[in-house]
């Protein structure tokens, strides 16, 4: 039986329009409630990720920026695993090479990252990778948004590092997102999942496949492999 789930958040808990679920949100409070610990597992901003754990009901554990800073339960203090010093610098390379094409990049939440740097996906991916193809970076498309981060920085590893505090096995934890930023830990927990719209490399790689996209294929899943908690 599982005593945790890292769930990822955008395209996972949310739609195509990164609208929350509400039969998610209710979803997880009834298993955080029954004693599973629900941790938030996200590309977005750590002050988001503060928010969403307060009003979603979660037990306040989260990692922020694919993996660059977590935080353990409401009163930890928000760790940082990489500085973003080698993120910001490929990202002016970007903003010149773009620049150059009459491309502005769309920054989003610059000031709020401590970690990564995030910009919208108006420009290929590819080409962002074929750019910074020889910097000691990773970028991660998100299919909300394109990330930039110091190379080796992933949910995966930071999951490992936040059960450690949590005194919760990876092994007990079941695993879900949609995108290549939840690959490292969708193979680290005992059971990784992804919902029907996850990208296809997410697919491969996952143990269970929901029927339903986004937050209802969360729902199915949860219901699934909770069902003794859920179903009553
Ligand atoms: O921040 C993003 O680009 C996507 O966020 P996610 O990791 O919760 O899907
Ligand atoms: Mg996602």
């Amino acid at each position: 039986m599982f005593r945790g789930v890292i769930t990822d958040i955008d395209g996972t808990l949310t739609d195509e329009k990164r609208r929350l679920s509400t039969a998610a949100i209710e979803t997880i409070r009834r298993l955080q409630e029954s004693g599973v610990e629900v941790v938030l597992s996200s590309g977005n901003t750590s002050c988001l990720l503060k928010g969403l754990c307060k009003l979603i009901g979660t037990g306040g554990t989260f990692i922020g920026e694919n993996g660059g800073v977590y935080r353990i339960g409401f009163t930890g203090e928000l760790q940082l695993i990489a500085d973003r010093k080698i993120a910001i610098d490929a990202l002016n390379l970007c903003i010149e090479h773009f620049q150059k094409k009459g491309i502005t990049l769309e920054l989003f939440s610059y000031n709020e990252r401590f970690s990564d740097v995030a910009f919208a996906r108006t420009v290929p991916v590819e080409e962002v990778r074929s750019l910074l193809a020889d910097w000691p970076v990773d970028i991660m498309d998100t299919n909300f948004a394109i990330h930039i981060h110091k190379a080796g920085i992933d949910k995966g590893k930071t999951f490992q590092v936040v059960t450690e505090s949590l005194g919760i096995k990876p092994e007990e934890f079941l695993a879900i997102g949609d995108s290549e930023n939840d690959i490292g830990m969708i193979k680290a927990a005992g059971i990784g999942c992804c919902v029907a719209n996850a990208q296809e490399r997410v697919r491969i790689i996952s143990d269970y496949c929901s029927s339903v996209p986004y937050g209802e294929g969360f729902v199915e899943i949860m219901n699934r492999n909770f069902s003794h908690i859920l179903a009553r």
